[in-house]
């Protein structure tokens, strides 16, 4: 589900009134989300979901199709009445039982996924459509200083000097980049991205990715991006909440998420990962066998269940290569999937299970003999069934 069909309408134009309601536990930061649920007909679409963000702070909402992620930011930009709960930006409430902020007075812009803007204003109009001075014509101070904003922000995305043009003689990138930038012109205190990039071809993706990232740090920007690729989140966000079935299951850092996840949901969600079940009851560190020989395990949880392994953990060499540990394991090749800078190889173990392993750019072929062994430690986590 897309913003875009509610992202700013004429109504909203300028209209930046405050609200004396303070929330008493929110004051000290930019986003506070208390316990929110969501319900549409049978569907919880956000269930008790609670979080917290600082001024400056950008944070990536990672999920599955359908597990929530639009309804939040929806619920934070205004444009969805919670059941339950309270939502406080910069220390001011803005939805609770009994109050709803609408959407022009929450001080939030949106970035939509695309078509978002208007086709008939050129790209200077399009950047200053909220800004104090729009449609008051553009002689005078305000004229001056809407003008100056808009150059300022069309600068911070890369397309200085572009404000004659309309946005169809522009690329998809550039109407992206033109969007974040009427997002950014009115220095909002909250940018809600909704996976702004998913129109855009592979290479443009990452080119705008780092270029986003910077344009909202100059900016200060506090920013949420919703988005279901993870590498999107990792690369851009300061922390990645994930979120499946309408809850959050972890926030933390990229790091934290990929090398220290909640559950065994969040590490195949995360990144690549195949899960070993571990016997009952032996979750605590030591020692445990696999079909990829003994590994070494963390922390465990009293609940552990599965043992997380990574691809890049498992190293392989040739059958008669004398480079491997003892303890390796003969193991077949059954399939690789080449990406070009590495590959992704799935290994037959000798107890029947399957493997995968990252290697370089020069594989081994399918059906070849490889010894295969895990290196470091893995992660003891509990299944995450709900
Ligand atoms: N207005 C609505 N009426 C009925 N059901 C809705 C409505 N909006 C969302 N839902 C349902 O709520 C759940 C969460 O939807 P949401 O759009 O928030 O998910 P999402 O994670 O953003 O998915 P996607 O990545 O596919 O956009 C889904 O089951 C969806 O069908």
């Amino acid at each position: 589900m897309s913003l875009s069909s509610l992202f700013r309408t004429e109504g909203d134009r300028g209209q930046m009134t405050g609200s004396t309601t303070v929330d008493p536990g929110g004051a000290q930061h930019a986003v506070t989300v208390v316990d929110v649920a969501k319900q549409f007909g049978a569907v919880q679409a956000l269930d008790r979901v609670s979080l917290t963000m600082e001024a400056g702070e950008f944070l990536a909402v990672l999920g599955p199709s359908g597990c929530g992620k639009t309804t939040l930011l929806r619920c934070l930009a205004g444009f969805e009445r919670i059941d339950a709960g309270r939502i406080a930006l910069g220390g001011r409430a803005v939805a609770l039982p009994g109050i709803h902020l609408p959407p022009h007075r929450r001080h939030v812009t949106v970035v939509p996924q695309e078509g978002a803007l208007f086709p008939h204003l050129s790209v200077a109009d399009n950047v200053g459509f909220g800004l104090d001075g729009s449609g008051t014509g553009r002689r005078g101070a305000r004229g001056a200083r809407r003008a100056g904003r808009v150059e300022e922000c069309l600068e911070m995305v890369g397309l200085a000097g572009m404000g004659a043009r309309m946005p169809h003689e522009l690329s998809g990138g550039q109407q992206q980049r033109v969007a974040l930038a009427r997002a950014l012109a009115p220095r909002p205190p909250l940018v809600l991205l909704d996976e702004p990039f998913s129109a855009l071809d592979a290479s443009l993706r990452t080119e705008l990715r780092a270029d986003v990232r910077t344009a909202l740090r100059e900016a200060g920007a506090t920013a949420i991006l919703v988005t279901h690729d993870q590498g999107e989140a990792l690369s851009m966000a300061d922390r990645v909440a994930v979120m499946c079935d309408g809850r959050i299951r972890q926030v933390g850092t990229p790091e934290e998420v990929y090398a220290r996840p909640e559950d065994a949901w969040v590490a195949t969600f995360v990144g690549e990962a195949d899960l070993v079940e571990l016997p009952h009851g032996q979750g605590g560190p030591g020692s445990v066998a696999t079909g990829l020989g003994p590994v070494l395990m963390t922390q465990g949880r009293a609940d552990a269940s599965h043992l997380v392994v990574r691809p890049e953990q498992v190293r392989l060499v040739p059958e008669t290569s004398t480079d491997a540990p003892e303890w390796a394991v003969a193991t077949t090749v059954r399939s690789v999937d080449f990406h070009g800078h590495d590959a992704l190889v799935t290994l037959g173990l000798p107890d029947g299970g399957v493997a995968r392993a990252r290697t370089g750019a020069t594989p081994p072929h399918p059906g070849e003999r490889v010894l295969a062994w895990v290196e470091g430690s893995c992660r003891a986590v509990p299944s995450g069934d709900a």
